[in-house]
């Protein structure tokens, strides 16, 4: 394989944005920026084996997480995606029909929010697959939902259902032995390789006078665990509140677990005050976006995130997925 063939090859035909000046070809990309917009730039790597197995991931599905996480993030800022990078650390084994069907799996998703890929790297590696893509995107100025914005009083939230990201995961790894034959286990494994990034509920939270935010990658209790620190509050939470796909249960009895601590399901989580919930719930309802209230916001306790279950509380430690631990 040729990499300049490769990058020729993998060059977009098309621009969906005219402020694009400059895309792939030059040193740097070039775009003009607007007044009165606020740039976004987010940065993920997603590493074979640590992120995906290649025995159950296709280029193309790897090829889309890595964008979605991203896009994910400018979600959780309440921001729109506009542009992104791709660098591509590339074991030999792998073919030029390969590395492009990675790239069609990112243009798939990229088409939807119609994102211009503007440039990259490539180079060689000697055996595991690395991904990272960049994201650029843009907020109207002032309007990001950033974490450090919950007040005491206002109501969490959460998008579309946690746990079942983890759920998939496990029954990929052949860690959960389906008991129950009556579970739709394609619908996990789907969760786990396509994530669905919650750009419109980003948008509409950042119409709202003040909300804030974190997409769900580590795990909802870490995730929460960063909004109390970063606004200096504590948040209670109520286990009964917490939207899961119905089948979850029946997947393993520790589906608790898999909801609060297990991660990578890219919903946004955050937080709107007590009179704006109101209106995001209806905005969240006439897009059909779901959105659920599991909880409130309360001054500042020694616990950051305190979980409210049938045995009484629970102080929900920052634990999830950690790279080190
Ligand atoms: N190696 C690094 N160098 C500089 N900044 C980093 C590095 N790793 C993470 N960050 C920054 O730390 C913050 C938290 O990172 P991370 O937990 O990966 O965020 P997220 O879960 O939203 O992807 C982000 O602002 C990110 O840009
Ligand atoms: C093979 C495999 N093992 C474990 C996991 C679980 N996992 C890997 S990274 C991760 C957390 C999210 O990734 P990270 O790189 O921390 O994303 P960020 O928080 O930076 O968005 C999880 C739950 C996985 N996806 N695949
Ligand atoms: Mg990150
Ligand atoms: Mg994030
Ligand atoms: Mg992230």
């Amino acid at each position: 394989m040729d990499e300049f063939d490769l990058i020729h090859s993998i060059t977009p035909w098309t621009i969906h944005h005219s402020s694009v000046d400059v895309g792939i070809g030059d040193d740097a990309a070039l775009y003009t920026a607007k007044h009165g917009v606020q740039e976004i730039v987010c940065v993920d790597t997603m590493v074979e084996d640590v992120h995906f197995k290649l025995h159950y991931s296709s280029p193309e599905d790897i090829g889309y997480k890595a964008l979605a996480v991203n896009i994910s993030d400018i979600a959780a800022m309440g921001g729109i995606p506009k542009y992104y990078l791709v660098s591509i650390a590339v074991p030999s084994k792998w073919t030029k029909a390969e590395i492009k069907a990675m790239y069609e799996g990112m243009n798939e998703l990229g088409k939807l929010y119609h994102m211009d890929l503007i440039g990259g790297d490539t180079v060689s590696i000697s055996d595991k697959l690395v991904v990272t893509v960049t994201v650029i995107g843009e907020v109207e100025k002032g309007r990001a939902c950033l974490r450090s914005l919950a007040r005491p009083n206002d109501i969490v939230f959460v998008t579309g259902e946690i746990g079942s990201s983890a759920a998939g995961l496990s029954l990929l790894l052949e860690e959960t032995n389906l008991q129950n034959s009556s579970v739709e286990t394609d619908y996990f494994i789907h969760r786990h390789k396509r994530p669905q990034p919650r750009v419109s509920v980003g948008r509409l939270c950042s119409s709202m006078n003040r909300a804030a935010l974190n997409d769900i990658s580590d795990g909802l209790a870490s995730e929460l665990n960063e909004i109390a620190e970063a606004s200096c509050v504590s948040i209670e939470i109520d286990e009964s509140m917490l939207p899961i796909h119905s089948d979850l249960p029946k997947l393993h009895r520790n589906w608790k677990e898999w909801a609060l601590f297990g991660g990578e399901d890219f919903e946004l989580t955050g937080t709107v005050s007590n009179d704006e919930w109101e209106v995001l719930k209806q905005k969240c309802e006439t897009h059909q976006l779901p959105i659920t209230k599991i909880g409130h916001v309360r001054e500042k306790t020694e616990s950051n995130v305190i979980l409210k279950t049938d045995n009484g509380l629970r102080i929900l430690e920052k634990k999830g997925y950690n790279h080190f631990k």
